[in-house]
């Protein structure tokens, strides 16, 4: 935001729109977000599949929200790294590794909350 500028619903709508572009070019180039995206597609169906209860649900899409997140910080932490120092630095490394490691924590987390979830459901089923 610019000084001196108020609050305007226009300048709101910008934000979202540049906020939607950036979400548009994260599905479009990281291939690591179309895995997370059918990850996602899959909850959601099971869970209209077993009628997941509301916590299931909050269960769920804070998951899915909270592992796209991770992966979009991921990815603009690597695109100003290479904007910023191009060349190979170790430095630049243990930097994109630490934002790796955030993205595979929060999915491993959605991994295990999911099974949590859905297991009593799929369970019921071969009783
Ligand atoms: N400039 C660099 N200097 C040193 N090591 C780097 C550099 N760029 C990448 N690396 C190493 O290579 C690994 C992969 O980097 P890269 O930018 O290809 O990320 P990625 O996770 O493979 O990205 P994507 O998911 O987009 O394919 C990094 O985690 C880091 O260990």
């Amino acid at each position: 935001m610019e000084r001196g500028q108020g609050f305007s619903i226009a300048g709101r709508l910008r934000s979202l729109r540049f906020a939607w572009s950036g979400l548009l070019t994260l599905f479009r180039t990281e291939h690591n977000m179309r895995i997370h995206l059918a990850a996602a597609f899959a909850a959601v169906f099971m869970g209209f599949l077993f009628a997941l209860s509301r916590m299931e649900w909050i269960v769920v899409a804070g998951c899915i929200a909270g592992v796209f997140a991770a992966e979009a910080l991921n990815t603009a932490v690597e695109k100003l790294c290479d904007a910023l120092h191009p060349d190979p630095d170790p430095r630049i490394g243990r930097v994109k590794d630490l934002c790796a490691a955030a993205v595979l924590v929060t999915a491993t987390g959605a991994l295990v909350a999911g099974i949590l979830v859905f297991a009593p459901h799929m369970g019921a089923i071969f009783r």
